[in-house]
């Protein structure tokens, strides 16, 4: 496949070399180029054979001998190609954000099994694998599973795909979720929540064996929070103000600011559970965790809050150079 790959660019530049740059230069007669006519032609002649050179050894170095760059680009190929996308020919290949959203996803689901118990998780990330699944379940590859869906959203998206639902009731025990995150720092703690899910996340990935966290590697950060984007914290709507005010206090030293999520139309968020969003903003790092972590689920109006510490046991992490699986 790759050796394949190799001889069509070379036959392709080869052409491009006879075809287009030869007489292209010949008769522009460019002056770039001393000498009278005939040097000039070999001159053009050598640029363009040291140019098409140049092209073959970039190439072999990406393919033939590949360091870096070309263990990723045939990671990305082959999950392009599990992706049903034309894999690509050179590394000229531009991914967008939802491409490695969905690479990242479908590398989740290689640890689906037949008879599992899934979390489904509820993200534009999430979204791709949950998909996938559905897939996999209509063509038979997977069989008998169980999901357990983290919103109102996925549960839909889950019903039109045809996975069969439970919940936490009847199905305490989860063998896998598989959902994406807002952040995620060198330790694999996430923030989750900025599409308002955070609560029923929590309670289904806190309830699984593994939980996979798949992620664009736009969502890696030194410290959470450092996105410098919201940290989610829900909480009643009762007094929430007074609720937003205890949190901005507690992390004032942080140079925290804590804003009432609205929706599209200027009113509050409100969560599949009833509850608003608080939304915190922090200039500097929170310290510890767990201490953090602890204050704001003693403040009597918050619900619960989107760090997920210690609980991703996976992150697969698509970028442009490839895919790569952090394990706990
Ligand atoms: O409430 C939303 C969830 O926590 C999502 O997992 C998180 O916001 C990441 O979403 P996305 O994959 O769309 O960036």
């Amino acid at each position: 496949m790759r050796s394949q790959c190799f001889w069509q660019y070379a036959f392709t530049h080869f052409l491009n070399l006879l075809l287009c740059r030869f007489p292209g230069f010949f008769f522009i007669r460019c002056t770039h180029f001393p000498g009278n006519q005939t040097s000039r032609l070999f001159s053009i002649s050598a640029f363009n054979l040291s140019s098409y050179c140049f092209h073959l050894i970039c190439y072999s170095l990406l393919t033939i001998n590949p360091p870096r760059m070309a263990i990723a680009w045939s990671k990305i190929a082959a999950s392009m190609e599990a992706i049903s996308l034309s894999p690509p020919m050179s590394p000229a290949v531009i991914l967008t954000q939802d491409d490695l959203k969905k690479i990242a996803a479908y590398k989740a689901v290689e640890f689906v099994e037949s008879g599992m118990v899934l979390g489904l998780g509820t993200s534009s990330t999430a979204k791709h694998a949950v998909d996938r699944i559905g897939e996999l379940l209509r063509q038979g590859k997977l069989t008998n599973i169980v999901g357990i869906s983290t919103s109102k959203k996925t549960q839909e998206q889950a019903l039109s795909l045809g996975i069969p639902l439970s919940d936490l009731d009847a199905h305490p025990a989860i063998d896998l979720a598989i959902d994406g995150a807002d952040e995620v720092d060198p330790h694999l703690n996430l923030v989750k929540g900025r599409g308002g899910s955070l609560l029923r996340e929590k309670m289904v990935e806190g309830a699984c064996k593994k939980f996979v966290c798949i992620v664009d590697e736009s969502k890696l950060v030194k410290h959470l929070g450092g996105s410098g984007l919201a940290l989610p914290v829900e909480v009643v709507p009762f007094c929430w103000k007074f609720t937003a005010n205890k949190l901005q206090n507690l992390f004032r030293r942080s140079g925290c600011a804590a804003k009432l999520r609205n929706d599209r139309e200027g009113k509050p968020f409100v969560t599949d559970n009833g509850n608003y969003i608080v939304d915190l903003y922090l200039k500097k790092e929170l310290g510890d965790l767990h201490i953090a972590s602890d204050s704001m689920l003693r403040i009597a109006g918050v619900v619960e809050h989107g760090m997920f510490l210690d609980m991703a046991t996976t992150v697969i992490v698509a970028g442009e150079l490839g895919i790569t699986i952090e394990k706990k």
